[in-house]
Order: structure tokens, then sequence, then C-alpha cells
């Protein structure tokens, strides 16, 4: 069942075109990659859909509702969560904390009373901790945590808010290869269970040959491919949009798509 829709945006940056007539669809529990060497237009297309970027034309539809002219607050409250490329986490709060805070804010609670608060929404925030295997390190300060944890908690933080779409910019960035693949097959375990639609970029290959459902390749802001995996990986066009870069485009041995 389709969660999100974009249909037709266009991007223009004085004469750079940024993106021209993406249109494409996430589905309930899908992952969808987007991918595209540097400059194609990723990050345009996806600021496009977490709303800090107008698009110039075209519209973006979440669950049947408009929401090209929503800001991100307000997408946000309708169900569009994001993680970004460094965590976002107080390093001093413990991981409990960061998620209480999401907590708070979610219910639209002043934080001004944090030092009243600190019981509020312990439990919920636990809980999430669990989901992600953090509940141990609840009370431990993000600031001790190892970076892969600390993306743990991060996604955490981004299901407090109950994402109907969870936007991913660059999810794996910084953690080593085995983090990666633990942090993915959470990430889809989780949202494939809840129904939540995954649009992410990033420049691992194994990350996104092994990890999403689909895949979306950009070039200079126009989608040149789109399909499984192994559909895109064998496209000829995007072979030579990754040419003097191909083995980007092959798995590590050992590794097999999904
Ligand atoms: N604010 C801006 N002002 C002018 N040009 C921009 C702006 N943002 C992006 N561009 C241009 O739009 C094109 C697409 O950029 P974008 O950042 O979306 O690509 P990307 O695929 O995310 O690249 P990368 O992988 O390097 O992050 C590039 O030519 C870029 O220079």
């Amino acid at each position: 069942m389709t969660l999100l829709t974009v249909n037709g945006l266009h991007k223009f940056f004085g004469g750079v075109v940024a993106a021209r007539d993406v249109t494409f669809t996430v589905a309930r529990g899908e992952m969808l990659a987007i991918i595209g060497p540097n400059g194609a237009g990723k990050s345009t297309v996806f600021n496009m859909v977490g709303g800090q970027l107008k698009s110039d034309r075209g519209k973006v539809l979440l669950d049947g509702h408009d929401i090209t002219y929503t800001s991100p607050q307000k997408r946000f409250r309708r169900g569009v969560g994001r993680t970004f490329q460094v965590a976002q986490t107080f390093l001093s709060m413990s991981a409990a904390e960061n998620v209480q805070m999401a907590l708070i804010s979610c219910n639209r609670q002043s934080n001004r009373l944090w030092t009243a608060a600190r019981e509020r929404h312990r439990d919920k925030a636990v809980e999430l901790l669990s989901r992600v295997g953090m509940a141990e390190a609840a009370d431990v300060a993000c600031s001790a945590l190892a970076y892969g944890d600390v993306k743990r908690v991060e996604l955490a933080i981004a299901l407090a808010g109950q994402p109907k779409l969870l936007l991913m910019d660059e999810p794996t960035a910084g953690m080593a290869p085995r983090e990666r693949a633990a942090l993915m097959d959470l990430t889809a375990s989780i949202t494939e269970s809840q129904g939540i639609g995954v649009l992410f970029t990033e420049h691992d290959m194994d990350v996104v040959f092994g990890h999403a459902a689909r895949v979306l390749v950009l070039l200079r802001g126009q989608i040149i491919a789109a399909g499984s995996p192994d559909e895109v990986r064998q496209d000829e066009q995007v072979k030579r949009a990754y040419l003097g870069d191909a083995r980007a485009l092959e798995p590590l041995r050992g590794m097999s798509p999904a």
C-alpha cells in the first residue's frame, strides 16, 4: 500500500537542474534507497520530501495528503521522521534522557521543566531503547557509548515520533562495516514489522544492495533507473554513471543482496 507519493518534483538552483521530474513511491514497510554519483541530486530530493527545501514544481503526498507546502515541523507531526548523517544526540545526557526529550517534544510538552520531568516517559523511553537493543545502556551517557550504539539510540529517538515514513540520510556514515549491516538489519526488522516506509540515501553500496527492497538511481537530477537491487546493478546506464568507479556496484564477496 502506497505511503509516500512523489510526483514530478523539480528544483533549479540558478542554471543548475538539481531535480527534474522526479517521480516515485514508497510503500508501507518498504526500504527505498536513493543513490547516484556526487551532485546527482540525492540531498535535494531528500530535503524536498523532508520539507527543508521547497520544490519549484511537483507534489509530495503522504498517506494521500498533500504535504508539498507543509513545513518540516508539520510534516514531522504528520509522520515524517528523520535521522541525520551525523548522530544528533545530546552527548551529556543518557540514552534514556535523549529518548525522553524526544517523547516530551512529540507530546508538545515544555522541556523547561526538565528537572521535574526526569521521570516523564521513562518507561516508554526504555521500551523504545529495548526495541533497538539498548535497554541496558538506558542510563549511560551518550558520550560514553560506541558510535554504532549512539546510532541505535538515534533510531529509538526517531521511533519516538511514531513515524509513518523514516528519512535516513546516510544512516551508516562513520560506522565500521559489521556495525553497518547490524544497524540496517535492525532498521529493516523494526520498520517492516511496524509498516514504516524508509527512504534512505547511502554511499555504501553493500548497504544499498544488501538492504534496500528497491533502488532509485539519480543522475544530474533525473531518475535513470529504478528497480530491485539486481535490476539496478545490471542496468547499463547505471554502470555508465558509475564508470571509473565500476566496482562500487559490486557486492562484497559473501554478501548476498536482499
Ligand atoms: N543550495 C544550493 N545552491 C546551489 N546549488 C546547489 C545547492 N544545493 C545543491 N546544489 C547543486 O545541485 C546539484 C545536486 O546537489 P545535491 O547536493 O542534491 O547532490 P547529491 O547527490 O546529494 O550530492 P552528494 O552525494 O555530493 O552529497 C549539484 O550540482 C549541486 O551543486
